[in-house]
């Protein structure tokens, strides 16, 4: 059984850091990821050339691969997973005026994959200097999971302070980073290590730092419970992966601040990793709920 592909979309204004960004993620020599750009030639490339009906897909050294776009998004994608397999999708959404209609053809029209998380970055200079939101970036930031509030080196504190304050306006469930060279931990923020971590030291720019823990256990889950557990989980709980174990079926389980995914897939016990801001102090009570969602044999 195939697990879904996950797609991580990445957006944000010109210049903001998007291709920052993604340099960033595609420093993990060993996943398979594609990139699918709007724009080709963006990154640098070298090798093979393939040219499908709706895609052409370059082969980067370390298993990445870069993809610009010829035809249909849907049938882009459909290629892409046909031809290289990759463990992850991410869209640079350039010029995409209508994230939220891009959102809603990946979660109904393509069965195949998973939307793992829509990033949105700010370039927290010029949002200072020209505060206006446009029709195209309040689309895209309103569907956001996570907002990089980028180029705090250019500004003060205060200025990154009224300029995340104008966004949550607009988007208060979305969590925030502030950074420089969009300098997120990319493991963190798309999940693409599973294993627990307990807590990590680094603290960008005076936020809290994001901490993670690990539940594990060969217990079977209530599912009705659970699904109650999830939905009351607090906002600062940004991430929740790993898999989980019903009364008579497992699925993978993934939760990026607020939408909650259930795939079935086979798994030998129930394992989750949690992942958010302040999570030490919520941890006791976590496990707590959680162990009450256990089915008692
Ligand atoms: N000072 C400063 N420059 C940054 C930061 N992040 C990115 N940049 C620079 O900003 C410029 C634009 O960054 P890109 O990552 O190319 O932005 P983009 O959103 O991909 O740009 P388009 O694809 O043209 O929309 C580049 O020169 C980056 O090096 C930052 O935090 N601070």
């Amino acid at each position: 059984m195939q697990p879904k592909t996950p797609i991580i979309l990445v957006t944000g204004s010109l210049g903001s850091g998007k291709t920052t960004l993604l340099k960033r993620i595609l420093r993990k020599p060993q996943r398979r990821m594609a990139v699918l750009m709007n724009e080709f030639g963006e990154i640098a490339v070298d090798s093979k050339v393939i040219q499908g009906r709706n895609v052409q897909i370059v082969e980067l050294l370390g298993g990445c691969v870069c993809c610009s776009l010829t035809g249909e998004f849907e049938a882009a994608v459909r290629e892409i997973i046909h031809d290289v397999q990759p463990e992850f999708i991410i869209v640079e959404a350039t010029g995409v005026a209508e994230s939220d209609a891009l959102v809603y053809g990946i979660q109904e029209n393509l069965p195949e994959v998973r939307l793992d998380c829509v990033v949105f970055i700010v370039d927290a200079y010029l949002s200072h200097r020209y505060p206006h939101i446009g029709y195209t970036t309040l689309n895209q930031l309103k569907v956001a999971d996570v907002i990089l509030i980028n180029k705090i080196d250019q500004v003060t504190t205060d200025v990154v302070n009224q300029v995340e304050n104008q966004i949550r306006r607009f988007n208060a469930g979305a969590m925030y980073f502030r950074t420089m060279g969009c300098d997120v931990d990319t493991n963190l923020l798309f999940g693409l290590e599973t294993e627990e971590r307990p807590s990590l030291p680094r603290t960008p720019h005076g936020e809290a730092p994001l901490q993670s823990f690990a539940y594990t256990t060969d217990a079977r889950l209530d599912e009705e419970k659970f699904r109650y557990f999830i939905s009351a989980l607090p906002p600062l709980v940004f991430r929740v992966k790993g898999f989980v174990r019903f009364h008579d079926t497992d699925h993978i389980f993934n939760y990026v601040v607020g939408r909650a995914d259930l795939e079935e897939f086979h798994a030998d016990k129930t394992q989750l990793v949690f992942i958010g801001r302040h999570l030490n102090d919520m941890r006791q009570t976590i496990l707590e709920d959680l162990k009450e969602c256990e089915v008692k044999e």
